[in-house]
Formats: structure tokens, sequence, C-alpha cells
């Protein structure tokens, strides 16, 4: 299955539980191959590498213990270069390698070349996407050392919210933090905001809208978006805040980590440990996979049922509160893993928004195929999307820009 192609950029998407990739001949939309490797550091992981010729996918699956991002991505360079469902000659066939990198800081606003420098960039603010950065990092060098030949690309997840006015990035604290230590909002899965606000307003065919776009995956986030632009977003100076995710807790009142620190001797890494990684679904309901919780419940398990209340609860006050930041809605997208799949969660959420104009159609809102599907009624003043995110697309169409 072999061939050799040119302008091919490949991505790499390493989200803090799954590895994605995609490799496109730009301009081309469609890739010609994709793949993901799930649930990695816990049991049951897995890649699935799907290569596409003309209308027809192919894939294979390979199960095994999967420990860390670096694990992945040498698995998935060997399915890109060896065997059956190989789809380059060698990796000097890949002209860029454009990589997703969490935290930007307030430094980068597009796609970046990757140099020494912005690698420095990229460590020092591993403290604070201590799930994300380190591993973008691994995977840069990794990415490095196969692909010698090729232009490694950052694109930053803090880049779309740079738009973000001061009232809204600024916290609460002496001007001097900020300046000092660059306390503020940053924002993040700014990629995968950007990209399906974008389909949103086509698929509305409005000049102004008023978005509001609901990012749930294994970190989650909401972004409140006018005309096209990032307003406001649930996520801050790191991707701890806002909704509650798969381990991360989402807000918190730091007394309680002030408390934990005075009572109970924590130290800042236990700390950091319970409201990154012991958290969220996995917290409350015991597994950080939305899969899982669900089964759970079906079991009649008590804990699972509440870690899925306050998980809906939540984006549901979000909702109400970026309704009054924009005054009004057009329309709420549901995007990433949970948002796409799970019908149950958009329904929770949406129940009891209807004083939003916030209308669900039950039966739309089953029967997903992967593409975007609007499931309000036909009455409903407020849009209801399932958007598919496509991080990658959205990060090749960048670099490509970049190097073009
Ligand atoms: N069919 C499904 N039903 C419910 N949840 C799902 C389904 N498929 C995937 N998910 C959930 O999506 C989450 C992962 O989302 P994803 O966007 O891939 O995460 P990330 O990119 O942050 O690693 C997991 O919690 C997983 O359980
Ligand atoms: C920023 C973030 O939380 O990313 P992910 O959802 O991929 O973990
Ligand atoms: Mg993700």
């Amino acid at each position: 299955m072999s061939r050799h192609l040119d302008m091919n950029i490949l991505v790499i998407n390493s989200g803090s539980s799954s590895l994605k990739y995609q490799l496109f001949k730009m301009p081309e939309k469609n890739p010609v191959c994709s793949g993901l490797a799930e649930r990695i550091g816990i049991e049951g992981s897995f890649i699935k590498h799907t290569v596409y010729i003309r209308n027809e996918k192919y894939s294979i699956e390979e199960t095994g213990f999967i420990s860390n991002h670096s694990e992945a991505l040498k698995q998935v360079l060997a399915l890109l270069t060896q065997g059956d469902y190989a789809v380059i000659a060698s990796p000097d066939d890949i002209a860029a390698v454009g990589h997703r990198v969490v935290h930007g800081g307030e430094r980068f606003s597009g796609p970046t070349i990757i140099t020494d420098e912005v690698k420095h960039q990229i460590k020092r603010l591993f403290s604070l996407a201590p799930l994300h950065n380190p591993v973008n990092y691994k995977c840069i060098e990794v990415a490095e050392q196969t692909f010698v030949r090729a232009k490694q690309i950052a694109v930053f997840d803090t880049a779309f919210h740079q738009t973000i006015p001061e009232q809204a990035y600024r916290y609460a604290i002496p001007e001097w933090y900020y300046k000092e230590y660059s306390i503020r909002v940053y924002g993040f899965h700014g990629t995968s905001h950007k990209y399906v606000s974008e389909q949103a307003i086509n698929w509305l065919d409005k000049k102004d809208s008023k978005i509001i776009s609901i990012h749930l995956g294994n970190g989650c986030s909401i972004t409140a978006i006018k005309n096209g632009r990032s307003i406001d977003t649930s996520m801050g100076f790191g991707p701890l805040s806002g909704l509650m995710m798969g381990t991360r807790s989402g807000d918190i009142d730091p007394s309680v980590i002030f408390h934990l620190m005075e009572h109970s001797g924590y130290t800042l890494e236990q700390l950091s440990t319970l409201v990154n990684k012991q958290s969220g679904l996995l917290g409350v309901g015991g597994s950080s996979d939305m899969r899982d919780i669900r089964k759970m419940v079906n079991e009649g398990d008590a804990a699972a049922a509440l870690a899925i209340k306050l998980y809906a609860y939540r984006i549901r006050k979000f909702i109400g509160a970026y309704a009054a930041v924009l005054n009004g809605i057009d329309a709420i997208i549901f995007t990433a893993g949970v948002g796409e799949n799970d019908s149950n969660m958009r329904e929770a959420v949406c129940s009891e928004l209807s004083y939003l104009g916030i209308e669900l159609d039950l039966a739309r809102n089953t029967g997903y195929k992967g593409e975007l599907k609007e499931i309000n009624t036909a009455d409903s003043k407020v849009k209801i999307l399932v958007i598919p995110t496509n991080e990658e697309y959205e990060i090749a169409h960048q670099c490509f820009g970049l190097l073009t």
C-alpha cells in the first residue's frame, strides 16, 4: 500500500489520555491516514490506524498496554512506514510535522516554527500544563529525531483565546502578579473551539453570531465566541479550571487547597496530583472514561451517577453565564469525545434550559454519524449543533498557511 506523496503534513495531537494523528497531502482536506492511540496509561490501551484510498477506508487495531505518549508515538511511526498499512516509504517523505502544544503563554498567537528557543518556552510552561506540555515536548523530540528533514511546527491551544478582553482575562489580584508572573486567563482547546465555531458560523449563515462552544473530551472547556472571536473561556491560567473533566476537578475554591496544606500536611505535588489526576469523573465516579462511567451507572453504581450529575450541572451553569456574557445565544456546539458521542449527556445538559430558548429534539439527538448535525427542535430559538472537532486538520491548515 506504500505510495509516494509530496507536500505531506503529519499532525500529532497529544491530549492528556490519547494521541491522535493524521497525515494530510495538503491542501486536500481528506487525510491520507489517521489514527488514534487511546486509554494511554490505563488498562485497555489500543491503537487504531486507518488508511484512506479513494472512497474506501482500511483499518487495523493493535492492542496491548501503552504506558506513555512517546511509546504510543513510536508505534504510530512504525505503522506509517512499515507493513501493509504503511503510507510513506521513508520519514523524509514528510515535509512538516504539526504539533498540538497546549500552553503557549502570552507569547504565541499563531503557528510557530519550532526552534530551540520555542522549545525552551514550551518547557518553561510545564508546570502550568503538567498533563500536556511535557508530553507535547516529548513528542516534538521524538519527531525531530525521526523526521530529521521536516519542519517542526507548533500550534498552540492558547492562540485562539488571545482575543479575550482584559475584563475576562485578568484575575482580581494585584496587577504586579500579571506583570511579574504573567498570571492571567489563557484558555485552552483553542484550535478545537476555533474549528467548530467556524463550521457553526458557516452553518448559521449569519454575520453577527453568538456561539457557545462546549468541548467535552478528557479535558473539558466551554468558550463564548462573538463574531468568530473568543471572548471568554472556562479554563484559565492552566487547563484546570471550569468544567469537571476526566481526572481534573475544574473550578474549586482555593481555600480547599490552603486547608489541605495547613491541616493535612499535603505537599504541593500531592495537591497538584489530587486536582489534576485524581479528581473529576475518576475522583467522584471511579473512572476517568465516560464510557466506563455510563456502564457503571447502568449497573446501578451511585457514585458514577453522581459524577454524571455534577458534570452536566457544571456545564449548564456555564451556559447560563456565557448567555449573559454574550447577551444572547444563536447556537451551542457539542464537540469532542463526550460531546459528540454521549447523547445522554447532551440531553442532561439541555434539559431545563428552555428559558434560554434551548430546546433539544430527543429524536434528532440520536444517530449521530460523525458529521455536523442540528439536534434542536424546529421551534428552538437556539440551534444545538453536534460538530466533530478536527484539531488535526485545523493544525495542518495553519501549518500549510505558514509554509506557503
Ligand atoms: N461513545 C461514547 N460515549 C460516551 N463517551 C465517549 C464515547 N466515545 C468516547 N467517549 C469519551 O470521550 C472522552 C475522550 O475524549 P477525547 O476528545 O478523545 O479526549 P482527549 O482528546 O482529551 O484525550 C473519554 O471520556 C471517552 O470515554
Ligand atoms: C487542554 C486539554 O485539556 O486538552 P485535552 O482535552 O486533550 O486533555
Ligand atoms: Mg483532545
